[in-house]
Formats: structure tokens, sequence, C-alpha cells
């Protein structure tokens, strides 16, 4: 008897199991996948977001992982002082410095001269941001290179022309954090931090697959594409298929203008600081810069037809570059119609506006 209802009790068990198990298929089958495509010009930062996602959904980045970003680390540094040393030679300035021949030991002699540390500077870092061994024997940037750079960034005349002219010329977003670092970054023995890693800037050229779930039920493939036109072929077919068949996706998209280019170099955000992602009240990362020219990727982007069917998330990133620019740069000088003045949300309301403006095809916008 005792037996018999042991045998009847596992035969439940199995079943409920059996169940069980079918249910969980099921229900992995029928989760949706969410499609975001991260859109916007170079540098705004999608591939940023992607790195957050890693650090946030995924388990981070491994040691090894961040070591391989030393060769762009190191490319953004020596791109950087370059970019002062063009800009200070610019503007007229290089007298002032304190150490008048730290310029030419900073920008890439010309037809292979020799640098201060007797090799080609051109050679040591190639334009890919390739490290090869420097001439005393450290890789990267080596010790002259970076104590060059580093006086450079501490003379007050860099100080100036950032402060009279910081919009008339680029300079990457990272260039400060980075140059404030020179000591730690230029260390032979320097691991970058994660920090570093999402601080690192690097143009995109392919098209970055990556899936990750949000809490049990959603699952969301994201694409990362270069922001350049020209990169654009190139990952448009991704979404024909989805327009063909009807799926829902969401369109994340992202815009930075250049300095000089209509609208300036204004980069919004609000209410979400920059590096606190996804912000606390929506679940899901939301992506884009402002659409201060919308006659370029704005408007292009969203009148394709396999775009029709999908939601804008609107990611004002770039709060704190947003922030420095309008309090010196007054984002009238770009759009007479602003009055708000640098009031850091009336600037981004505004910017969003101008974003709702270009919805001709009235997707939904979740800003
Ligand atoms: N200060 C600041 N920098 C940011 C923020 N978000 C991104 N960045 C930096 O801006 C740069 C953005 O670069 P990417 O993320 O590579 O830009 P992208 O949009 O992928 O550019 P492409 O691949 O060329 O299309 C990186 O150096 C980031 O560290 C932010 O909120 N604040
Ligand atoms: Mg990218």
């Amino acid at each position: 008897m005792g037996a018999c209802a042991s045998q009847s009790n596992r035969a439940s068990k199995l079943r409920s199991d059996e169940i069980d198990r079918q249910l969980e298929e099921d229900s992995k089958r029928y989760r949706k996948e969410c499609r975001i495509l991260l859109l916007g010009s170079g540098e705004s930062g999608k591939s940023t977001i992607v790195k957050q996602v890693k650090i946030i959904y995924q388990s981070g980045f491994t040691k090894e992982e961040r070591l391989a970003y030393r060769k762009t680390i190191h490319k953004n540094v020596l791109d950087s002082a370059q970019a002062l040393v063009e800009a200070i030679r610019k503007y007229g300035i290089e007298d002032l410095l304190r150490d008048k021949l730290v310029c030419e030991r900073i920008l890439p002699a010309a037809d292979g001269e020799s640098t201060a540390d007797g090799e080609s500077m051109q050679g040591r870092l190639t334009p890919g941001g390739n490290e090869v061994q420097a001439g005393d024997g450290q890789e990267g940037l080596g010790r002259e290179l970076a104590n060059a750079i580093e006086v450079l960034w501490r003379d007050p005349v860099v100080a100036r022309l950032l402060d009279k002219h910081q919009s008339e010329f680029y300079l990457m977003d990272s260039a400060a954090y980075f140059l404030t670092d020179i000591s730690r970054l230029s260390h032979p023995s320097y691991v970058p931090t994660e920090e570093d890693v999402l601080r690192a800037r690097a143009q995109s050229t392919a098209i970055t697959e990556t899936r990750f779930n949000v809490g049990n039920n959603l699952s969301i493939h994201m694409f990362d594409v270069g922001g350049q036109r020209t990169e654009r072929r190139k990952w448009i077919h991704c979404f024909e298929r989805s327009a063909q068949h009807d799926e829902p996706h969401i369109l994340h998209r992202a815009q930075r203008v250049r300095p000089g280019a209509v609208g300036g170099e204004g980069t919004g955000a609000f209410p979400f600081s920059p590096f606190t992602f996804p912000p606390p009240c929506i679940p899901l990362p939301a992506l884009t810069t402002a659409c201060a020219n919308p006659s370029s990727s704005s408007r292009a982007s969203s009148t394709p037809p396999w775009f029709l069917r999908t939601a804008i998330i609107l990611f004002l990133n770039k709060l704190d570059v947003f922030r420095v620019k309008v309090a010196k740069i007054p984002l009238q000088r770009y759009f007479p119609e602003y009055t708000g003045g640098s009031d850091i949300r009336e600037a981004a309301k505004f910017i969003l506006w101008r974003f709702m403006q270009q919805n001709h095809a009235r997707l939904s916008v979740y800003p």
C-alpha cells in the first residue's frame, strides 16, 4: 500500500516537472525580443552605451579586456595633445609657453624626423593606435613623450586656450580626463580601469551586436553601428527584415555636432548624469544627444520606411559636456529663437522640442 502511494507520488512529481519544463520553454520561446538600433553621429556615445550595458547587465570587463584598451587610450592621449599643439599654433600663442620646444616633441615628426626619444613619433604609435616598443624600452607612449605631454597640459597657456577657444577646434570629450592623469596612463604597468574604458574613444567601423536580458521577461538585442555617414549602408539592412515582418523594435538615436557645423557642438542631456545608466526611472537604456542639425542624420534616419513602425528612445546624454558648453557658449548663437539662457534644463527642453519638430512620421518618442 505504502509502496503504491510513493510510486504514484513519484509519477505526479515527474508530470509536474515536465509541465514546469514545458512552461519554461514556452515562456522562453514567446519571450519578446526587443531590437534596439543605436543611432547617432560619430562620437555621440553609442559604443559607450554598449560598454555600460556590458558593465551593468553582463559581467563587466576582465583585466585582459581592459588591457586591450591601452592602445586606444594612448592614442586618445596623443591625438588630444596634438590637437592642443595645433590649436596653440593656430592662435599664435606658442611663444607664451614656458617650454617653447614642447610642441615639437609632441607633434608627429614630419617625414620620419627624429623625436626627443631618438625615433619617429609616428612609428611609436600608429594612426590606428597600435603600440610598438618605444625607444626607452617601454610600451606605449614612452617616458619622454609622456613627460612632454604633461608639461604641455600643465602650462597655463593650455587653460587659457581652452577657456577662450575650446568651441573653435576639435578636442575629444575625454581629453581632459586622460591628460590630467597622464603619469598613471603612461606607467609601464598601466592597466586601464573600467572608467578609463568608458572614456576611451575609438570610431566604430563594424556592426556590433549585444544580447542581454532585462529582468526575466525582456531580452534585448542591441546593434551598435558606425555613426559616420559612410557607415550607414553597412547596417540599414539589419532593419529591413523587421519592417517586412512587422516586428516591434526600438530605434535609439544620438547626434553630435562638431564645432563649426550648424548648431555648434552642443550635446544635451537631462535629467540623467553621464555615467549612471540606465536612468533609474526607466528600465531600458535610452539614448541620444541633441539634434542641433535637423537636416542631417536625424531627418535622414527617421524617414526611411524601415523605421515607420519603430519607437524612438531619445537619450540626451553627455549632460556634463552640455552643461559646460551652454554656460560658455550661448545656445541662442545657434538658435536665435531660443530664449532660455544658460539654464541647462531650458536648453535641454529646447533641444527636445527641436527633435520633436523633426518627427515628421509621428513615431512614438520616449525622451
Ligand atoms: N564627458 C562625457 N563623455 C562621454 C559621455 N558619453 C560618452 N562620452 C565619451 O564620448 C566618446 C564617445 O565615443 P563613442 O561611444 O565611441 O561614440 P560613438 O557614437 O560610438 O561613435 P562612432 O562609433 O564613431 O559612431 C567617448 O570618449 C566617451 O567616453 C558622457 O555622458 N559624458
Ligand atoms: Mg561607436
